[in-house]
């Protein structure tokens, strides 16, 4: 069942970063105290960098037990281990390299030069299994309930690798799946399927800057999810959207409260 989307406005880019940032490590401290260790998916895009440059330089960072952190990624362009463009490196460079996080619960998507080299299917089911394996019975289903999961969203609607109308965005059986032809480059990219993110307790995009601002309205406003991926993006305990003045400004103002004078 969906949740109804919950909004928050910022009024810049930089303070919704911090804002985001603050709350994601209040998410995780809570989740590590209740359940012993936290599951958090990372989105690429520039809000998502944003967020992750932000916690590294918030003092409550140390709050957070690092070593019980599994991350996982929402999509990745399919790239050689390294190369600049690819999600996990941006991560790495934004934050991950300057936190005690166990290497073996950082489970990044296979890169084009790895064990599956350049077929994309492949590395895309590996992936898929990589969920399965960490799922146990009380998920009901092959991908772990990940406490929170984090979406850029794309001037054109799309969410992870999930373009507006091509088949990955329709995929109803598969957790993960290879992608060819988006047209965001590269073309060749890895990405969770919507039943994937919507396993989520918490799916949160993020919508920062004046060319998200059509985006954000058009997925708010009952858009179908083949047409507007971000649409479709909800999580099983609650849906968030994260924006700036910049990104709410084509919604309409009865979807969030105003601000104080
Ligand atoms: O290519 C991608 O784009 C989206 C959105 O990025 P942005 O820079 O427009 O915020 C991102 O969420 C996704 O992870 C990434 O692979």
């Amino acid at each position: 069942m969906s949740t109804a989307p919950q909004l928050v406005v910022h009024r810049d880019k930089e303070l919704m970063a911090q804002a985001a940032a603050a709350r994601l490590i209040t998410k995780i401290v809570d989740a590590q105290a209740s359940r012993g260790s936290a599951s958090v998916v990372l989105t690429g895009g520039r809000n998502g960098n944003g967020l992750l440059a932000a916690l590294a330089s918030a003092p409550a960072r140390d709050a957070v037990d690092w070593g019980r952190l599994d991350l996982w990624w929402g999509d990745e362009r399919f790239l050689p281990e390294g190369d600049p463009e690819r999600n996990v490196t941006q991560a790495r460079r934004a934050l991950l390299d300057s936190v005690p996080l166990d290497p073996e619960r950082v489970h990044a998507m296979p890169a084009s030069d790895g064990p599956y080299g350049s077929d994309v299917d492949a590395a895309a089911a590996a992936y898929a299994d990589e969920l399965a394996a960490s799922a146990g019975p009380e998920n009901h289903g092959p991908v772990p309930t990940f406490d929170v999961l984090m979406l850029g969203v794309g001037p054109d609607t799309h969410v992870a690798s999930l373009f507006p109308e091509l088949p990955a965005v329709r995929e109803t059986e598969r957790t993960v799946v290879g992608v060819h032809g988006a047209p965001k480059p590269p073309p060749t990219r890895v990405t969770l399927t919507l039943p994937a993110v919507r396993a989520a307790r918490e799916v949160w995009l993020l919508a920062a800057g004046e060319d998200k601002a059509e985006a954000a309205a058009i997925a708010l406003s009952g858009a179908g999810e083949i047409q507007a991926p971000a649409a479709g993006a909800y999580g099983r305990a609650r849906t968030l959207w994260l924006l700036d003045a910049a990104a709410a400004s084509q919604l309409p103002r009865s979807l969030y409260p105003p601000a104080s004078p």
